[in-house]
């Protein structure tokens, strides 16, 4: 069940990492990093490659077990919570690499991030099949409407592989808002992407957010998307937090530069 940010109590961070170390046997990639989202903020993660900022949204998400440290979605600890718990919990994510079917429809790619809202309840289907079929055609609507949203509804019953990569990178965020997350974990997006895509990209991001109420933190190494976008951004450096600010005050730190931003675009 997702977590009620009204019981949570409103004000407080959504998210909430303290000191979280992760290892992989001798590799210690973590190294007792923090970070805290608010409601409807958008957060940047930044940081040299290997500086752990995947291996933060895997501990988020319960594919890399934390071996120190504290997770706490509106309060309610999650370090502990199984992999495929963490949905209903109310954290989506998207991938470097798009996750996607391309042999299944837009609409079905979509349906799928509803899932756990409509699905599984096999003893409904048997025993109450006119509302499993309604919850289903509910979910339908609803899936459509974030379509709609994004801009997708006329590739809605394409295969998704079949769509232009920005497309599909537009789809995953649909499928992402299908399941209702406070959360959104954004995993450089804008890999792949033109410049002009690019800035389409964030505006999208930008109105998601408006429209959603959504969390989104965002890896990204495209420092023009970071800078126009982000509310705050956190800096990761050899698996430890660097520096956290504005994107102005980011770009302005020394040890940034030295360590990031002197080698990026
Ligand atoms: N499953 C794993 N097994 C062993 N080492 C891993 C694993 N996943 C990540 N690492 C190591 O942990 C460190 C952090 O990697 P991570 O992918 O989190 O960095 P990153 O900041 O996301 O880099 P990039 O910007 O290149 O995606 C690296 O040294 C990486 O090789």
């Amino acid at each position: 069940m997702a977590v009620d940010l009204k019981a949570a109590g409103s004000g407080g961070p959504v998210l909430s990492v303290e000191n979280v170390d992760v290892r992989f046997g001798g590799i210690h990639a973590l190294k007792g990093v923090s970070l805290s989202v608010n409601a409807g903020e958008i957060c940047g993660l930044i940081g040299p490659n290997g500086a752990g900022k995947t291996t933060l949204f895997n501990s988020i998400t319960r594919l890399s077990a934390v071996t120190a440290g504290s997770i706490r979605l509106c309060g309610q600890a999650i370090e502990t919570v199984p992999a495929r718990r963490i949905i209903h919990m109310g954290i989506a994510r998207t991938f470097q690499n798009l996750g996607i079917y391309g042999a299944m429809t837009v609409l079905e790619n979509v349906m799928l991030g509803a899932h756990h809202l409509t699905g599984g309840r096999f003893v409904e289907a048997v025993l109450r099949p006119g509302r499993a079929r309604h919850r289903e055609s509910e979910s339908e609507q609803r899936c459509r409407a974030i379509l709609d949203d994004l801009k997708l509804s006329g590739v809605a019953d394409e295969a998704a592989g079949s769509l232009p990569y920005p497309t599909q990178k537009r789809m995953e965020i649909a499928r992402a808002l299908a399941s209702r997350p406070t959360v959104l974990l954004l995993d450089e997006p804008a890999g792949g992407l033109t410049h002009g895509e690019v800035a389409e990209f964030g505006e999208l991001v930008a109105r998601v957010r408006e429209d959603h109420g959504v969390a989104i933190v965002l890896i990204e190494h495209h420092m023009g998307l970071v800078m126009s976008l982000c509310d705050r951004v956190e800096v990761f450096h050899l698996g430890r937090n660097l520096a956290s600010g504005t994107p102005m005050e980011v770009k302005a730190n020394p040890a940034v530069i030295d360590a990031y931003l002197g080698r990026t675009r």
